[in-house]
């Protein structure tokens, strides 16, 4: 497990907001700009692990943690709970566009309705919570959004081709938002992991020897936690990448 030690005092009472920050990489990084002293809000829509990390991290730090319960992929919830966001923590200057559902669906099997709900949570809504955080960002001067892209979809996944489709989209909408926001200093990246092995891929994808495949193909042989994700989105959200914009930062140990 990475240690991250680095601060980035720019960061300090900058509200920032992470999507599907209940669970796994988002937990991972609704603490880390809580430890930079960052107002921190995260939506999600899984309630009781949410809940349950906003008390957690409370009191430890600058400011609270906000937990905001809400389906992204109800449109009008977005702006809803954007807008409650500003209301409580100022204008959003870092968004982090986290949220995914990376279910395995097979090309035979998968209904109109089962595409429009994978790409509802995997790729519309990133769309929508930018363009509903976009005009406070421009208001306050400027911001930071990092999108969370994935290196699957270079990989030929099988099984996977809506959430493969998504992940490749959102480094197009990075691109596109980069060049729109730009002019308005609001910086658009993507981030894309490789396998990061979270709780839940544990219990729901992940095998021995599929970890084993993955790790003789990674050049660094450990490993990826949630916490490897934290050094990288820090530095997109920060100052210090300032003049950094529609790009695209694998993190993936190396994968070849
Ligand atoms: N874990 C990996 O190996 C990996 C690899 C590549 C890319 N990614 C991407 O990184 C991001 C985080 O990955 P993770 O493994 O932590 O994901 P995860 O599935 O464990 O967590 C996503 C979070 O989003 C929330 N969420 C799901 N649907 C929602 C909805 N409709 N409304 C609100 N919240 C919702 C979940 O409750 C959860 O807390 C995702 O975008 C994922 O696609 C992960």
């Amino acid at each position: 497990m990475a240690d991250i030690q680095a601060q980035f005092p720019d960061l300090k009472d900058r509200t920032v907001l992470v999507t599907g920050g209940g669970s796994g990489i988002g937990a991972s990084l609704v603490e880390a700009f809580a430890r930079q002293g960052a107002k921190v809000a995260f939506i999600d829509i899984a309630e009781e692990p949410s809940r349950a990390l906003a008390v957690k991290l409370s009191g430890q730090f600058a400011h609270s943690v906000a937990f905001y319960h809400a389906d992204l992929r109800d449109v009008g919830a977005i702006k809803s709970t954007v807008a409650a966001v500003e209301a409580d923590l100022g204008a959003i200057r870092v968004l982090v566009n986290n949220a995914g559902w990376d279910d395995r669906h097979d090309i035979d099997t998968t209904t109109e309705e089962y595409w429009d709900n994978n790409q509802a949570i995997n790729l519309k809504q990133v769309f929508f919570v930018s363009q509903a955080a976009a005009p406070g960002m421009r208001a306050a001067g400027g911001g930071a959004i990092i999108n969370f892209s994935s290196i699957v979809f270079k990989m030929n996944p099988p099984l996977l081709s809506s959430y493969a489709t998504a992940k490749s989209g959102i480094i197009g909408l990075t691109k596109s938002f980069a060049g729109r926001f730009g002019p308005e200093n609001i910086r658009v990246n993507a981030v894309l992991p490789g396998m990061i092995v979270t709780q839940r891929q544990l219990d729901l994808w992940l095998t021995e020897d599929g970890m084993a495949k993955m790790m003789d193909r990674q050049c660094l042989k450990r490993v990826l936690s949630p916490e490897d994700l934290v050094g990288p989105v820090l530095f997109l959200a920060s100052d210090s990448s300032g003049a950094m914009t529609g790009q695209a930062i694998t993190v993936d140990g190396g994968i070849f």
